[in-house]
């Protein structure tokens, strides 16, 4: 199990016009430190204009000039690494519209370095499954998007979502590990009243807010030290990441940014979302299970191998049943152990499994079928014609019944003296 908060990064849309508002501190092991500074006249209207600096922590930002790629190598690829080692990851943008994160978690189409994180992982993923030949990989893509608070898997002809536990999963080998990870796109944090929208495109601003303003309580009351109800059903966004959020996964938030004057409260208030998604803590543990199928094959391997083993430290070729002939043989042998007088003789059948629960069940059928005493029902009559043949077993199983009778008289007798 590996515990861990979610890790927070940074990143800054490129803007034209260069901003003097914020700077970059960068420490080696620290992380990144982001600083606001908004001037009083610039803050009016906006902000709190008492305050004149914001300061962030993150684990980096990566500031305006970052390629595609390393937002890949030092975001995305250890999080692949974590999935293709058997743990649930998600990374998900968050961030206001217009600030990066369609760009960064799909990408830009008109350069091919443009390509986001969810081209560059599956790339990664499939040429890892091409180059590890001792594995066997199934990969199930689904491309959901939630609208209205339904989710639709875009790439499946339905037009239904799949539940990702629902997805059939081949046998590769006994163990199984099965992981899963979400890219997420999340709409845009700005608040409705900004959007002047009205009718459908209203409508669907109002469940974009509603779903975001659930992921911010499913936050605020994971951030929360003793909270024992987390609301994640209250909407199908939360429900889709509760693992991510406060579960079994590797969680990475990507906080995309503009900062240029007019988008400076947006900035703030982005970044202070990712300091409470930085408390929350999940717990990742390894996603690895037997598939039965597969168990069963190999235990039958096993067991061949043992029987093998077996034949060879006996020098005898066992099959599963006893043949003719050695049920012959062990009749000869349960005869002459039955007719001998010796009380001590003892019935040796060696370190064979079949032979003495052949001989077990051949006893309690000569018991069970011993005729008693005036037997008149007809079924009496059918065992005593039976054992017509077998008269002087017959004779000394009554004996030994009667003296086992005797024995259990005698017993009940001094119980009963004793009480
Ligand atoms: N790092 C970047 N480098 C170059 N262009 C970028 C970068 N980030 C964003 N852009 C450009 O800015 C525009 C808006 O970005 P994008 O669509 O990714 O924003 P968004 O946050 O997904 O918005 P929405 O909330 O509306 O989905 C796009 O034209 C995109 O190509």
């Amino acid at each position: 199990m590996v515990n861990h908060t979610i890790k927070i990064f940074g990143r800054i849309k490129p803007t034209e016009k260069t901003s003097a508002l914020y700077s970059l501190d960068d420490e080696e092991q620290v992380g990144s430190t982001l600083k606001f500074v908004v001037p009083r006249d610039l803050a009016q209207g906006f902000i709190n204009n008492k305050k004149e600096s914001y300061l962030f922590r993150f684990q980096k930002i990566f500031d305006q000039g970052a390629k595609q790629e390393d937002i890949f190598e030092n975001i995305a690829k250890p999080v692949a690494d974590s999935v293709l080692a058997g743990y649930n990851g998600t990374i998900f943008a968050y961030g206001q519209t217009g600030s990066g994160k369609t760009f960064t978690i799909t990408g830009g189409a008109e350069h091919y370095s443009d390509r986001g994180i969810i081209p560059r992982t599956l790339s990664y993923l499939y040429e890892h499954f091409s180059q590890e030949s001792g594995m066997v990989y199934t990969t199930h893509v689904s491309y959901l998007e939630i609208y209205n608070d339904t989710g639709y898997d875009l790439l499946e002809t339905r037009q239904d979502m799949s539940r990702l536990e629902d997805l059939p999963r081949e046998p590769g080998s006994a163990t199984v590990r099965r992981s899963k990870l979400h890219l997420v796109d999340l709409a845009g944090s700005d608040r409705v009243y900004k959007t002047g929208l009205n009718g459908q495109l209203l409508k669907e601003a109002k469940y974009i807010n509603l779903s975001l303003h659930f992921l911010e309580q499913v936050i605020i009351a994971l951030s929360e030290k003793n909270r024992s109800h987390i609301p994640y059903r209250n909407s199908m966004l939360t429900s889709v990441l509760r693992d991510s959020l406060g579960g079994n996964c590797m969680t990475t938030m990507i906080a995309t940014m503009a900062v240029d004057k007019r988008n400076l409260d947006e900035s703030i208030s982005t970044c202070r979302f990712a300091q409470r998604v930085a408390l929350i803590k999940n717990e990742a543990i390894l996603n690895e299970e037997l598939d039965p199928a597969l168990l069963i094959a190999r235990l039958k391997m096993e067991v061949q191998s043992l029987k093998e083993e077996l034949s060879m430290l006996t020098g005898v070729q066992r099959e599963d049943q006893l043949t003719e002939d050695e049920i012959n043989k062990l009749e000869v042998l349960l005869r002459s152990y039955l007719d001998d007088r010796d009380p001590e003789v003892t019935l040796d059948l060696g370190p064979d499994m079949r032979k003495i629960q052949y001989c077990f069940s051949r006893l309690k059928r000569m018991i069970l079928e011993k005729p008693s005493r005036g037997a008149t029902s007809p079924d009496q009559i059918i065992t005593a014609e039976t054992m017509k043949g077998d008269a002087e077993e017959s004779r000394r199983l009554a004996e030994m019944l009667t003296q086992r009778d005797n024995e259990i008289r005698i017993l009940q007798y001094n119980h009963m003296e004793h009480t």
